[in-house]
């Protein structure tokens, strides 16, 4: 089948850039189904040296080095911002002037306001967007998302949780520069509030509905680091730390840590949901697992029991290995893709688009409200 090829134009090739183009590569043979296939057409970078090695590494037939020279492009179909926050309303902006489809990192911006400008440049616009919230696509949580949605787990009285780390606590760090513009709150917007806990608010809403308001404490441990930009030893401006309650719009109750400073904890994403009739957990370090408490198994086998998320009929995994085989962390990105792929084909909308991620946006703003004025902050 001659499949219609979707021109990628990915602007930032660290991280992020490496999982996308990952995706981007294994699409077309594990969801061989799609219609449409991406291309590899161009990666874009400031630095030329880096960015043209990871071309040659990745397999672009062609780099760049100015975001706005690649959005002008007319053999670039859609745009793929991995890049850090603030840069993400000016290309998201000019590539929907130019009427580019939009694949966008989270956070969706620094602030809500940010945020809506884009909102509102997409729907002029008219292009596909979507955010990158890939841990939805994990099969354990779709699962989980498959089970609160067929009304097993009953009224839900309770949503908790975390997203631990602790590579911050050196004092020395630089705020600025590669990986380390997460502690400028110039680059980054926030702390662990718009870096970790969007992942968290994201999964929530998706999966217990909308966030009605909020009361948070926040902390910065170190309050002063060197500038990669100026230079200086300059006040720090985001959270190192956030603990969050609210309030869900379904009546339940929500709890939400994140920090860089748990010491031994490198990338600890749990949630737990509890209803009348049953409850879900799961842990990213142990991520094709859910773990089901159903209360009408009756006797003493009652109990926590584990659903090994690795069969056909579990959400993505009919297009990976034979039954009881795991996949891992970079699986979500690939199950993105082709989810946006599938979403094109069908002229439907691929959730969270920048509409629906705004919602996490507001949230966070919420957050970061409440941690300063110590008062509950509606969202
Ligand atoms: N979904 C998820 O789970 C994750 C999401 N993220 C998000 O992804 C985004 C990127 O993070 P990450 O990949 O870790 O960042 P990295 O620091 O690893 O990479 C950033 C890249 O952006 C490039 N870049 C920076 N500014 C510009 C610019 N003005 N024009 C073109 N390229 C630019 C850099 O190259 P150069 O310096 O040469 O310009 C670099 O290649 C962030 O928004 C982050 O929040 C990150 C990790 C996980
Ligand atoms: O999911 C994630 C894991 O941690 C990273 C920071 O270290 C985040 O940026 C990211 O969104």
């Amino acid at each position: 089948m001659s499949k219609k090829p979707l021109n990628i134009g990915l602007v930032g090739y660290g991280f992020m850039g490496r999982t996308h183009t990952n995706g981007y590569k294994r699409v077309a043979d594990f969801f061989p189904e799609l219609g449409i296939t991406p291309v590899l057409k161009a990666v874009c970078g400031r630095s030329e040296d880096k960015t043209k090695a990871f071309s040659e590494q990745w397999g672009y037939e062609s780099y760049e080095t100015d975001f706005e020279k690649l959005i002008a492009r007319d053999d670039i179909d859609a745009i793929d911002i991995c890049t850090p926050n603030d840069t993400h309303a000016p290309i998201s902006i000019a590539a929907a002037k130019a009427g580019k489809m939009i694949l966008c990192e989270k956070p969706i911006s620094r602030t809500t306001p940010e945020g809506e400008e884009m909102v509102a440049a997409v729907e002029q616009a008219g292009v596909a967007n979507t955010v990158w919230y890939n841990y939805r696509r994990l099969p354990a949580v779709t699962l989980a998302k498959q089970i609160i949605d067929s009304g097993k787990l009953g009224k839900i009285f309770h949503y908790r949780a975390n997203f631990l780390q602790d590579w911050t606590i050196n004092a020395d760090l630089p705020q600025g520069g590669a990986g380390l513009w997460r502690l400028d709150a110039a680059a980054a917007g926030s702390g662990v509030t718009g870096d970790l806990l969007a992942h968290c608010i994201d999964t929530a809403i998706w999966l217990n509905g909308g966030i009605s308001d909020v009361t948070a404490m926040t902390e910065t441990f170190i309050k002063e680091r060197m500038h990669t930009g100026t230079g200086k030893v300059e006040k720090v401006g985001i959270d190192d730390a956030c603990a969050f309650m609210c309030h869900f719009e379904n009546g339940s109750l929500g709890l939400f840590e994140s920090t860089r400073y748990a010491r031994g904890h490198k990338a600890l994403y749990t949630f737990e949901i509890n209803g009348a009739d049953a409850s879900l957990r799961w842990d990213l370090h142990d991520l094709n697992r859910l773990e089901m408490y159903d209360h009408s198994d009756e006797g003493p086998q009652r109990g926590w029991k584990s659903i090994h998320v690795t069969d056909g009929e579990h959400p993505y995994m009919d297009h990976w290995w034979v039954p009881g085989l795991i996949i891992g962390y970079e699986h979500s990105f690939v199950h993105q893709v082709a989810d946006f792929l599938k979403a094109l084909e069908e002229g439907k909308p691929c959730e969270p688009t920048f509409k629906s991620a705004l919602e996490t946006a507001k949230v966070c703003d919420a957050v970061l409200e409440s941690g300063k004025s110590r008062q509950w902050v509606n969202v």
